[in-house]
């Protein structure tokens, strides 16, 4: 993916200018940036849910080729919560009134339950799942489509540390069997530098990238000079 002179705003107020980076292709890369600074901005232009007031976004080699997955960040879910982990999982497989999966469909969500971990507690109600189980199902969920770039934004922030790395390992482990591509918003620093290869600094007035060694920070947004 290619983003060149991106510029993105909300009406008058501009949240990025002429930001200029690559990912690429099968690598694990993080975006880091204070609390404002446009992170959740980017990820939705890359959604497509923000249009760029100017520059582009372009999908490795045609824009079709493109299939991404979104782990939205941790929202705990109501115990009340009425569907399985299955059923949550197969969600967007479900069609206006079809209120069946084919067989197809069973295996894709068989598959995406079983890459999660999920597979013995699958008919458990989501709303009583832990927080760590929770987000593997927003994972599996967004595994359903066979993305080839994943986004997950803040989706480890309310994990407890042990949570955390399992989830990001998980992600890992996708990551190199499946050849996906990882965009992982986060201020997590440390599991930043566990995982991933390639970051993007954003602050302000300016944005870095390169590969993770050559990220010099001892917290996120606050540049050794
Ligand atoms: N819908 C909106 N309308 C107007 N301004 C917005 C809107 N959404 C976000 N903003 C503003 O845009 C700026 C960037 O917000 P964004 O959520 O992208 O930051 P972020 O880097 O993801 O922050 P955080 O780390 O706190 O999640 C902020 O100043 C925010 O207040």
């Amino acid at each position: 993916m290619t983003i060149k002179h991106l510029a993105l705003s909300y009406g008058a107020k501009s949240v990025i200018k002429d930001l200029n980076f690559s990912l690429q292709k099968g690598s694990f890369t993080v975006i880091l940036g204070e609390n404002g600074v446009g992170k959740t901005t980017l990820v939705r232009s890359l959604l497509g849910q923000l249009t760029p007031k100017a520059g582009s976004i372009n999908f490795f080699n045609q824009e079709r080729d493109i299939k991404l997955g979104y782990v939205p960040q941790f929202r705990n879910l109501d115990e009340e919560y009425p569907l399985t982990i299955r059923e949550f999982v197969a969600l967007n497989l479900y069609h206006g009134w079809m209120p069946w999966l084919n067989a197809t469909e069973k295996k894709r969500v068989d598959r995406a339950i079983k890459q999660t971990n999920l597979v013995a507690i699958q008919d458990r109600p989501l709303g009583q799942a832990s927080g760590g189980e929770k987000q593997r199902a927003y994972l599996a969920q967004a595994l359903i489509e066979h993305p080839n770039l994943l986004i997950l934004d803040e989706s480890t922030a309310s994990l407890d540390v042990g949570m955390k790395y399992e989830l990001l390992a998980l992600v890992a482990q996708l990551q190199e069997q499946q050849q996906l591509s990882v965009l992982f918003v986060t201020h997590d620093l440390p599991l930043a530098r566990q995982f991933a290869d390639h970051f993007l600094l954003m602050e302000h007035d300016r944005y870095q990238t390169g590969t993770m060694d050559q990220l010099k920070v001892s917290r996120v947004g606050e540049a050794h000079v």
